[in-house]
């Protein structure tokens, strides 16, 4: 079954328990700067948890910027509660990797 847009403000509940994320562009979005070493072990980390999940984030990195963003086809593109998962999911990845979250 797909699942469900969230509402304006369950994403607002959502956003106040992830503080590196912000709805940007109907996505949900973080950026985090990573070491140049510490990318791969943090991408492999990231995808690992992805597959794990049968969900995936569109991926930017530009030397140690690495940018994230989320949502879900199978609800039009919208966030539904996939990506809050995954997006506390990959922010503890983060964390562990030495990610600093950019949260401009
Ligand atoms: C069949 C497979 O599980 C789906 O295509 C998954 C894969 N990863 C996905 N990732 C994201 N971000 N949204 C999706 O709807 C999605 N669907």
């Amino acid at each position: 079954m797909p699942a469900s847009p969230l509402t304006d403000a369950e994403i607002d509940r959502a956003l106040a328990e992830l503080p590196d994320w912000r709805l940007r562009d109907g996505d949900l979005t973080a950026a985090f700067t990573v070491d140049r070493g510490a990318l791969p072990g943090f991408y492999a980390a990231l995808a690992a948890a992805e597959d794990e999940a049968g969900h995936h984030a569109r991926v930017t990195v530009t030397y140690t910027a690495v940018g994230l963003a989320l949502n879900t086809h199978d609800a039009g593109g919208a966030v539904t509660a996939k990506d809050t998962a995954l997006a506390e999911q990959l922010s503890r990845i983060a964390a562990d990797h030495g990610g600093r979250a950019d949260r401009g």
